[in-house]
Parts: C-alpha cells; structure tokens; sequence
C-alpha cells in the first residue's frame, strides 16, 4: 500500500477550508486520488486563547507552533496556513515551499447598523482585536467605539449577531472560502484600509529537503502570489521586533515588475507614514527591505517605542 500524505492544519473551519483546497489542487495537478491524502487536525495554542488580543498572548506564533512541532517530528508532511498568521521567522529545517494563487486581499466591513463604516452613528462600536484594523478604523472614524472581538469568523459574525457591536471587519478572503461573502456590506479600499501582509494567500510549509513533497508542492505554486509575499514579508519581517506597531503592506505583481505599498501607524490612529516601491519581481524581498527602511527613517525610531 502507499502512504498517504499528511496534511496538517488547524481545525476551525476556515482552516479546514484551506487544507481541503490544498489537497484538491494536488489531486488536480496529480491526478491523485482522494485517498492519496490525510488530513490531521492539530490544535494550536492560539486556537485555545480567545479572553485577550493575541498579540498580548505572544503574537503570531501562537496558531503555528503545534502544527510545526508535527511537521518536525514527521507526524505530517505538509501543513497548510493562511500567510498572514506566519511568523517571518521559521523553525529551523522548515520553509514555506508553495503559495496558492492569492484571493482577494482586501478586508471586508459586516455592518449591523450601517452598511458601510463611514455610515455609522456617532460612537458605534465596531469589533475587533487586530491592532492594524483598529488603528485603521480610528483613523477614519475617532468617535467609534472599538471593542475586542476574537475567535475564528463564525465566532465573530454570532457575536455580532447577538448584538455586541454594530459591525466588525474581517477578510474578504477567509469569508469567501467560507461561502459567506454574502455577510459583506462593503469592501474597504486597498490604498485607505490596507490589508495585513500575506492576507488572502494561503501558503505550504514543509520540511527543507524534503524531495518528494517539494517535486509535489512545484506544481501548484504560484510565482506571482509567491513573490508578493516575498516582498510583503521581507517589509515585516524588517519592522518586525517594533511588535506592537500595526503593519500594513500589500504586493501586486503585473508583467514581472512588483508594485508594494505599506503602512505603519499609531495604535491610536493618529500618525502614520506610508512608503511605495517597484522593482523587478525577482527582487521583491529586496524591494519590501529596502521599503522598510525607508519608512523606519520617515517615522524616526522614536516611533516605534511609544505603544506598548
Ligand atoms: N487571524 C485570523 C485569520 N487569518 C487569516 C484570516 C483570513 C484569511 C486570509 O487572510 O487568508 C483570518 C481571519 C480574518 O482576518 O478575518
């Protein structure tokens, strides 16, 4: 008999969304059949913590430790992640070996009281507990009332149900995996609502080495997701130890050349500094480096030390 492969991922059901495109691709691309893969679900600290913001909590990490701890003990061959919760620092012996092609990166607004944010009555509270989304609303709106929303979308979409707030936003992307764009009531604007590094793309992380998986994993790669990512993750991965800094930064790649744009702001929404850059796709890391630096200096260091 063959072995199947192992495809680790986390249990919620965007999570399991995303592991189950995977393996489709893989079937596709293969012509594997259905019984060529396993699925383990593996649960993650950041799955358990739901009481405060995860970035008290200890960041990113937090929803791929478990899951990594698997790939290296080969427990799983594969494991599937949205790129947005990756850190930019791995385990050593692993690496993100394939990017699918990007969904929609935008984020999208759920409005209860108004359909857009704009539209909101003076001091509605919007939910949610990604400082990039709250700094992001402060600064359109500093009347609204921000308040934490935290577990997995279906969680947050009761939540808002149930009354406690008048709109949240969440990913376009993860909603529309999850057959449930029909919620959305606006989509926010790439250049004043930039999304989260990564959003919207779901990556492959494997062991370094590993032939077989990476002969597989080739084949449902995509160059231009992945050097948009390398770009959007090198600018994080430079402003990074600044942790408490909300980080915005989105990549597009059109005809070899990649066009970046990011964003640093105050917790408050009060300050913040954009930076733009373009270069050859091929040296998209080096281009969201360099954009890093260059809004490090526009901000000054003591940007950078103020909100903890
Ligand atoms: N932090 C949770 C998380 N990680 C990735 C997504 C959405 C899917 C994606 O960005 O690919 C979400 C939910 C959300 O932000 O609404």
């Amino acid at each position: 008999m063959q072995t199947t492969l192992k495809i680790g991922t986390r249990g919620s059901p965007l999570a399991l969304a995303q592991a189950h495109e995977t393996q489709a691709r893989l079937m596709a691309a293969h012509g594997m059949p259905v019984e060529a893969f396993e699925v383990v679900v593996i649960s993650t600290s950041g799955d358990r913590i739901q009481d405060r913001p995860l970035s008290e909590a200890g960041g990113k990490g937090l929803f791929t430790k478990e899951i990594e701890e698997a790939l290296l003990a080969r427990r799983i061959d594969i494991a599937v992640h949205s790129s947005k919760d990756m850190p930019t620092v791995l385990p050593d012996g692993l690496e993100l070996s394939a990017f699918l092609p990007r969904e929609d990166a935008r984020d999208a607004f759920v409005g209860k009281a108004a359909k857009t944010i704009a539209g909101l009555p003076q001091g509605a509270k919007v939910g949610s507990s990604s400082l990039r989304r709250q700094a992001l609303i402060r600064r359109m709106r500093p009347d609204l009332d921000v308040v934490m929303f935290r577990g997995n979308v279906q969680t947050r979409l009761r939540k808002l149900d149930e009354g406690m707030a008048d709109g949240t936003i969440l990913a376009y992307a993860g909603l529309k995996r999850l057959a449930l764009e029909h919620v959305v009531t606006d989509l926010m604007p790439l250049d004043t609502f930039p999304p989260a590094p990564g959003q919207g793309a779901i990556c492959i992380e494997s062991r370094i080495g590993d032939r077989d998986v990476e002969r597989m994993l080739t084949a449902i790669h995509d160059l231009p997701t992945g050097q948009a990512l390398a770009c959007e993750r090198a600018f994080l991965a430079a402003l990074d130890g600044s942790c408490r800094t909300p980080i915005a930064g989105h990549a597009t790649i059109s005809d070899g050349t990649v066009f970046f744009a990011g964003l640093i702001i105050s917790p408050d929404g009060t300050q913040s500094h954009e930076v733009k850059a373009e270069g050859p796709a091929q040296d998209a890391a080096r281009i969201g480096n360099e954009a890093a630096r260059t809004v490090r200096a526009k901000a000054g260091e003591k940007f950078f030390d103020g909100w903890a």
